[in-house]
């Protein structure tokens, strides 16, 4: 969807590959992708370890510039030259935030969630003194499912839960009133069940106050949860293999790999399991194509 003030869809990456040099030779960590994804959308990026999944993240949030192709945010291209360019970037690298994997390691260890929320807010001159700033953190806390929002302006990371650090890391980006943010295995160090309440606090982040998400995964099952009214990328060996809406990726995967992904997904129901068990082996003694080593 492009948003109807600019001539574009909110990102777009353009044929972007990324090469590095290495001792060992070249390492094509990404190779040719091109994505878009429009306001308020959600687009997961899938596969396994390696597949180049986080440097095409870095890519899309300008924090790594590519050996080929462009990123366009908002129809504009980030990765130019000259002061109007810089000034596309600022505006840029303040609409698109990234949510680590790690919480422990992107949170200041001596820092409390009031100081690490409000300086963002001081820093970018979003609020105007100290009573704003506070009302201002007690929003994106209350935003975030951390409630009553008094009790936690004075706890620092080690004082908190995985999920709470990780839901001060996604109220540290929300406080710049980001378009598009960028959750690079987000939710993937959690247990489930605090993975599900993270998710779904991020769903409505994206249905209330119109975020896109760029959802980087591993885990099929996670992107089939979150991304499920968007669509899903599939990344093997630095390329995509398969795009498309999620649903009916996941339904009728066209490529071997992601069909190796899917087949490694647990399916928790032992009777399903088993019907999808005998339907492969029927497709298989059929002569379909068999999938690619298990992910
Ligand atoms: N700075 C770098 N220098 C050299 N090679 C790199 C660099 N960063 C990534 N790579 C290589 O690029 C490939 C893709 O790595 P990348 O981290 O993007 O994959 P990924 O899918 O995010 O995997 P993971 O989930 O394990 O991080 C890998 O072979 C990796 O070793």
């Amino acid at each position: 969807m492009a948003d109807e003030h600019t001539n574009g869809p909110l990102l777009e990456l353009d044929g972007i590959t990324q090469v590095f040099r290495t001792r060992r030779g070249e390492v094509r960590a990404v190779d040719n992708v091109s994505m878009k994804l429009g306001v308020g959308e959600v687009v997961c990026l899938v596969g396994q370890s390696g597949s180049g999944k986080s440097t095409a993240a870095k890519i899309a949030s300008g924090l790594l510039h590519p050996t080929h192709g462009a990123v366009r945010f908002e129809g504009e291209a980030i990765n130019g030259r000259g002061r109007g360019h810089r000034a596309s970037f600022k505006k840029f690298r303040r609409a698109v935030q990234y949510v680590h994997q790690d919480p422990y390691a992107s949170l200041n260890p001596i820092q409390d969630v009031y100081t690490t929320l409000s300086a963002p807010l001081r820093r970018h001159g979003l609020v105007k003194s100290r009573s704003q700033a506070r009302e201002r953190v007690s929003e994106l806390l209350t935003q975030v499912g951390l409630t009553p929002a008094d009790t936690f302006l004075p706890k620092f990371p080690h004082q908190m839960s995985g999920g709470q650090r990780q839901r001060v890391a996604v109220a540290r980006a929300l406080s710049l009133e980001p378009r598009l943010i960028i959750a690079d295995e987000a939710t993937s160090m959690l247990d489930v069940s605090i993975r599900i309440g993270l998710l779904r606090m991020l769903t409505k982040l994206r249905t209330e106050l119109g975020v896109g998400f760029l959802f980087i995964t591993h885990d099929l099952a996670m992107a089939k949860y979150f991304g499920r009214e968007g669509d899903i990328a599939v990344m093997h060996e630095g390329r995509i293999v398969e795009y498309g809406p999620t649903l009916q990726v996941i339904t009728n995967p066209e490529d071997a790999y992601t069909q190796a992904l899917l087949e490694a997904v647990p399916e928790p129901d032992p009777d399903l399991a088993k019907r999808k068990r005998a339907a492969r082996n029927a497709a298989r003694g059929a002569g379909q194509p068999s999938g690619v080593p298990a992910a």
